[in-house]
């Protein structure tokens, strides 16, 4: 059992540094560097760890992960566009997907990073040269491959079948072969943790075996993920006096501890980091690399990526995620859309004097942005971050902003949420600054629905709004009564303003804000709306009456398309009217 005692420093062996003098690695030791940061010569040197991403393989042994041939090859060039220096595509001896991705990926034309391909060591029983799994590795005309073994006497026994000593040649053969190849060799020591807990001398003795056979890295695994930060520092720090290749690092998040575990490892001497975007992988996943090189690079003064590169995080981040269907948390560290942005009163109103006061790091450094919330939390300071950014003259000390702070958390108390509905936010800005002119009013909305017999629901809505003094009539019929009210409403507008045709709804969520009121609750609407695709806007209406809520959220939606457009209504000719089939009374 490993002391619990937590190790802080650790010595920096000699290593590979980056300078980014000549844009070159260079093999220093850590005297060198020392003396070079001390001195005159080189201060852009730094130690340099190595980023293996194996979201292409490991990330896709994560539940709800599958990704075709083509877009693996796409995350494999945006991943090289980052800066990584390995990606693992996958085990072509698992399947033809990974094979075809390995013959199509050497026409990537990666700038920077090397494709590798992974595989298990020989089977018990047969030779290296006969044996299947690394023959695949062969065809696929990789220049780097990793392959794993087993160091826990355990899963020796138990799950291979065989014996210690048939293990540690299954090893030393494996490696040998693949080097012999002409290959660079990354063994990856699976449960290496678990193993060196159980029984030390065998762990340490296959990591031997691999580092003999000419292994260019050992890659120590926390398989299962149940490891803590002292103990991977502590045995990571033995390893590191067992053997001289350099070691990496491949931790499982079982325990919400992959990413320290990771740094842990740094710290205590591994120069490779192996992980996945956005921590995609077996069962909790794996180490998140998206959370590690930031740490690694800002924090802990080590070169992973080059740092104009690392302002591709968030959006690399976000492709990924993309490309897999899944959609990204707000919450994630440093790339989450949450991730800088600023909710209470308080913090709003120091990061306004100095950012540092609420951020660990400065958001643009990982292409990530900062934003302010407004919500009944809000104070002055936020309602004058949202003015800055809307290019509204707002000062302090005037009234009109606290009359339009208390409006907000008045509405808010009422069920209204500003948070998620900027663009409802903005009007109401607008409107309390005075900087709103209407475009349209509404006279009044109906809506009808019918049921006859067998026949599909017929829904019709009418609307009457008030143009610039013209009173518009329309009606239009809906799959169901918001549909309904908003084909209606865009038909009125659209007289004045035939491009509102672009803009569409992207979405719409209703939220009961009372459940013990049943079918008389109070509900809130969100809708989003777009023009391009690209550019969208949030609303929000309240009503016990979700039609009316709806309704609500709609006009926001069409008001803040039309923003800034009052000037542009001009009267209608009769036969405009009559053509386009509207009642002008
Ligand atoms: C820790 C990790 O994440 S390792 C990677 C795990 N990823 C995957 O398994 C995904 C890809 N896997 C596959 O496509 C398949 O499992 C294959 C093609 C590799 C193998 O399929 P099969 O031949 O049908 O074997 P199966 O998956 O049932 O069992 C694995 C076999 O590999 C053996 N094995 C496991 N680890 C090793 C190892 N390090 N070296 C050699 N053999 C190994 C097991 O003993 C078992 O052999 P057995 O059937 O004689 O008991
Ligand atoms: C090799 C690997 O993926 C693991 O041990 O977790």
């Amino acid at each position: 059992m490993i002391a619990k005692k937590v190790m802080y420093s650790y010595p920096v062996y000699d290593m590979i540094y980056f300078t980014e003098k000549n844009n070159e690695f260079r093999k220093w030791s850590r005297k060198y560097r020392e003396r070079l940061n001390d001195g005159e010569d080189d201060k852009t040197l730094k130690a340099q760890v190595f980023i293996y991403d194996t979201t292409l393989r490991d990330g896709t042994q994560g539940e709800g992960v599958s990704l075709s041939v083509d877009d693996k090859l796409k995350i494999a060039k945006k991943l090289d566009q980052l800066g990584v220096h390995y990606i693992e595509g996958g085990w072509p001896g698992s399947n033809p997907k990974d094979m075809e991705f390995f013959l199509r990926a050497k026409e990537l034309n990666l700038k920077h990073a090397k494709i590798t391909a992974f595989g298990s060591t020989r089977r018990f029983g047969v030779t290296a040269e006969a044996d299947a799994n690394l023959n695949m590795i062969i065809e696929s005309e990789v220049e780097a491959v990793a392959i794993f073994g087993k160091s826990w006497d355990f899963h020796v026994t138990e799950a291979l079948g065989t014996t210690l000593e048939e293990n540690l040649n299954m090893i030393y053969e494996s490696v040998r072969f693949l080097k012999e190849k002409g290959l660079e060799v990354i063994y990856d020591a699976e449960h290496f943790f678990d193993g060196y807990k159980h029984n030390t001398e065998y762990a340490l003795e296959t990591v031997r075996r691999a580092s003999e056979a000419g292994a260019d890295w050992i890659a120590l695994c926390d398989t299962n993920g149940g490891s803590l930060p002292y103990e991977i520092s502590e045995i990571v720090a033995r390893v590191r006096e067992a053997v001289p290749t350099p070691i990496g690092i491949h931790c499982h998040n079982d325990s919400e501890l992959a990413v320290a575990n990771s740094l842990a490892a740094v710290m205590a001497g591994a120069t490779q980091v192996q992980g996945t975007m956005n921590g995609f992988g077996e069962r909790c996943g794996n180490a998140n690399l998206i959370s590690v090189i930031p740490n690694l690079q800002l924090k802990m003064g080590y070169a992973c990526v080059p740092d104009e590169q690392l302002k591709q995080l968030t959006n690399t981040s976000r492709y990924v995620y993309e490309i897999a269907n899944i959609s990204p948390p707000n919450v994630q560290a440093f790339v989450g859309q949450s991730a800088f942005a600023h909710k209470g009163g308080m913090h709003v109103s120091a990061i306004l004097k100095s950012a540092d006061t609420y951020e660990h790091i400065k958001p643009e450094a990982v292409g990530n942005t900062r934003r302010v919330l407004v919500s009944e939390l809000s104070g002055q300071s936020n309602l004058l971050f949202k003015a800055q950014e809307l290019n509204l003259e707002l000062d302090k000390n005037k009234p009109e902003g606290r009359a339009i702070i208390q409006q907000v958390k008045e509405l808010e108390h009422q069920g209204y949420q500003y948070e998620g509905a900027e663009a409802s936010f903005e009007l109401l800005v607008r409107k309390g600054l005075g900087d709103y002119e209407e475009v349209f009013t509404v006279e009044s909305f109906k809506v009808l629905m019918e049921k006859v017999g067998e026949r599909e629901v017929m829904t019709e809505a009418t609307v009457k709004i008030n143009v610039n003094g013209q009173i518009i009539h329309t009606v239009a019929e809906g799959n169901g009564p918001v549909n309904a009210l908003d084909n209606a409403l865009r038909k009125a507008i659209e007289t004045f303003f035939p491009n509102i045709k672009e803009m569409y709804l992207t979405d719409y969520k209703v939220r009961v804000l009372s459940e013990q009121d049943a079918t008389a609750s109070k509900v809130r609407v969100l809708v989003e709306s777009t023009r391009d695709g690209r550019d969208s806007w949030s609303t929000v209406g309240v009503s016990a009456n979700v039609i009316e809520a709806s309704w609500e959220a709609l006009l926001d939606s069409m008001r803040y398309a039309l923003l800034g457009r009052h000037d542009e209504v001009e009267d209608l000719q009769p036969e405009e009217t009559e053509r386009q089939g509207i009642l002008n009374h």
